[in-house]
């Protein structure tokens, strides 16, 4: 926050500024008049059903989708990184040459070091993808976002594919990297609990448009047994169009495709059948 000399106290201008995003496919819309704001170094957790537009929004933040059907205004920093579900490296180029690449002077690789010690990945540098696993190959993704200094974050679901175990680890150093570089973030997750666990913010996207924008208003440690967070997470299962009494189990919304296909949101941090990624 910023004091004017008047006395006047204001926000500093978000990160990310979107009025009346419209985005259609074949005519469908799929981003409906979305509004969203992030403040600068504001953490925001997107949830909401599969087909909702999460990353849809997602790919129009990162410049991977320029074909918006309109809107009054969209503003994005131009320093922006994405993570993947995958950690999308190449696979032909060792873990240093993967983080360092394309970055501009001649402190690239120095700064490529000292994003994978950041991440916990010293001594791997010489290592080949294919050598490390799912979640050292997620590691090696962070550092290789985080060391462009990016202004706004944008994670798509990237730790879905990991293990549960794994993911808590992945959460911790997400914390720390972000409480270090202070980017704006945008995350993408089905999972409640990482929202929960990690956002400032969640927005619940419905049909394309903000259904809620709940403040993560639960005290540290965000601890599941507090009554805090386990009002906020029946609230957000509710507005999910879950049963949070139901455990595992999805009560689908009338009119609308059942909560428990696989892209819904889950009411617990399960680890999905697929994991693959672990630390180990
Ligand atoms: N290139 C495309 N062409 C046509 N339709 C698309 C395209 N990309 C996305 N869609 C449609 O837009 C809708 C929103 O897709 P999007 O991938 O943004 O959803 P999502 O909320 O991220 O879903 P999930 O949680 O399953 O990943 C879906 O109905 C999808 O089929």
């Amino acid at each position: 926050m910023a004091t004017h000399p008047g006395g006047l106290t204001t926000a500093p201008a978000p990160a990310v500024r979107i009025t009346s995003l419209v985005r259609e496919f074949a005519g469908r819309r799929v981003l409906d008049e979305l509004d969203l704001n992030i403040a600068p170094d504001e953490f925001v957790a997107l949830i909401g059903r599969s087909g909702s537009g999460k990353s849809t929004l997602l790919r129009v933040l990162g410049g991977i989708d320029h074909e918006v059907t309109g809107y009054e205004e969209l503003t994005a920093p131009e320093n922006v990184s994405v993570v993947f579900q995958d950690a999308r490296l190449l696979p032909w180029k060792r873990v240093l040459d993967n983080v360092a690449l394309g970055l501009p002077g001649a402190d690239a690789e120095t700064r490529a070091r000292t994003a994978l010690a950041e991440v916990g990945l010293a001594g791997r540098e010489n290592a080949w993808p294919v050598e490390l696993s799912g979640g050292e190959q997620q590691r090696v993704a962070l550092a290789r976002s985080l060391v462009r200094d990016p202004e706004l974050l944008l994670a798509d679901e990237p730790f879905g594919a990991l293990d549960a175990l794994t993911r808590l680890r992945m959460h911790a150093l997400l914390k720390q990297l972000c409480a270090r570089h202070r980017p704006a973030v945008l995350l993408v997750t089905h999972d409640v609990d990482e929202a929960i666990a990690l956002a400032d913010r969640v927005v619940v996207l419905d049909h394309g448009r903000i259904a809620a924008d709940l403040r993560v208003d639960v005290p540290a440690p965000r601890s599941p047994g507090t009554a805090r967070y386990a009002a906020l997470r029946d609230e957000l299962l509710t507005l999910l169009g879950l049963d949070p009494t139901a455990g595992a189990e999805a009560t689908p919304e009338a009119g609308t495709e059942p909560a428990a296909d696989p892209g819904a949101p889950q009411p617990t941090d399960s680890t999905p059948k697929n994991a693959k990624g672990s630390d180990s």
